[in-house]
């Protein structure tokens, strides 16, 4: 079997206390997952992305839809998927008096086929604070003795909830390196991050959701190729915008030149050719495809477009 997650039509609602309403926080997703793939979910804060990855845990029911995890349904074939998946939490909640070593211990005896538990921590880096209480680890310490436990019980899903959070740049790739060597052994997994790079480096496919939906979806060449490339430049002095190439729509603020394109080389090419001929310099050329970044950010921002727009047309219904 090729596929290790697939999901349809996923919903989930939380019930409101009181006169509270309810909120749908997953509103109707379909995706998959293959096996031996980093998928990753992306979105703003309050997005969906806890509440969607908690179902594929079956942490809870979806209120509709389906999941299915290597073929079963996580929450009602519980018992047979759990020992098939691991998690690093975003908050661990180990116990603090443990040290990194005995917590290991402790959590490979509640495991079946455990990892050892000096091998867990090696893993991860940490073999040298095994004797150190969990209480007196540093930040990015006890994150990485989550990513341990996770891996405790050899999992063949992967859940890494902001598994880097914390991490300095030096750990981060080094954990980085660890996700890529388990994906190469076949591990399947599905990373939440708010880092767009990290997402950029490891993810195979990626989905960006906001407000319960995925927004985009693809891999992260398809989605960055989904949005204009840019092209800035100083105006050169004596020259008015009238006079850049026409078929370049350009916008100008200034001196800054900015012109988007879907066909970086072409239009750069043209632009390049115009320039030699005009014998003009272009001051702080800088020509770019769209980064993951910005993507996020335009989809944000749309959101965010939306949401004003949807406040006044309510503002203007309500005067
Ligand atoms: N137990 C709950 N009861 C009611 N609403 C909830 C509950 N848990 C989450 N929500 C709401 O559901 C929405 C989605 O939350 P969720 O934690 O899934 O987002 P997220 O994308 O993981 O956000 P973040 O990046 O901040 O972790 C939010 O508006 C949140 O307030």
């Amino acid at each position: 079997m090729d596929t290790a997650i697939e999901v349809q039509g996923l919903r989930r609602s939380y019930t409101g206390r009181g006169s509270e309403s309810s909120y749908e926080a997953v509103r109707g997703l379909d995706f998959s997952v293959r096996q031996g793939e980093v998928f990753a979910l992306l979105g703003t804060n309050g997005a969906g992305k806890t509440s969607t990855v908690e179902l594929l845990e079956g942490l809870a029911p979806p209120t509709s839809g389906q999941i299915r995890i290597l073929g079963l349904d996580p929450f009602h074939e519980r018992a047979v998927v759990r020992p098939w998946i691991g998690i690093m939490l975003q908050e661990g909640g180990l116990p603090s008096e443990l040290t990194a070593l005995e917590t290991a211990r402790m959590w490979a005896g509640c495991t079946t086929d455990a990892r050892p538990p000096e091998e867990a921590l090696a893993l991860v880096g940490l073999e040298g604070r095994a004797d150190v209480r969990a209480k007196q680890l540093s930040g990015g310490e006890r994150r990485r003795l989550d990513f341990a436990l996770a891996l405790t019980g050899r999992p063949r899903v992967l859940f890494l909830d902001e598994p880097t959070t914390g991490l300095d740049p030096q750990a981060r790739r080094t954990t980085w390196e660890l996700v890529k060597s388990l994906r190469d052994e076949g591990t399947t997994i599905v990373l939440t991050t708010h880092y767009l790079e990290e997402a950029e480096a490891l993810a195979d496919r990626l989905a960006i959701m906001t407000e319960g939906r995925i927004t985009v979806s693809g891999t992260p060449e398809e989605v960055m190729a989904a949005r204009p490339s840019r092209i800035r430049f100083l105006l050169p002095p004596g020259l008015a915008p009238a006079q850049l190439p026409l078929s370049l729509p350009a916008a100008v603020h200034d001196r800054q030149v900015e012109i988007r394109t879907q066909d970086l080389q072409t239009t750069l090419t043209e632009l390049l050719l115009w320039a030699r001929a005009q014998g003009v310099v272009l001051e702080a050329l800088d020509a770019r495809s769209a980064s993951l970044e910005e993507v996020f950010l335009e989809i944000a921002g749309e959101q965010n477009e939306w949401k004003r727009h949807a406040a006044a047309v309510q503002g203007g219904e309500a005067a």
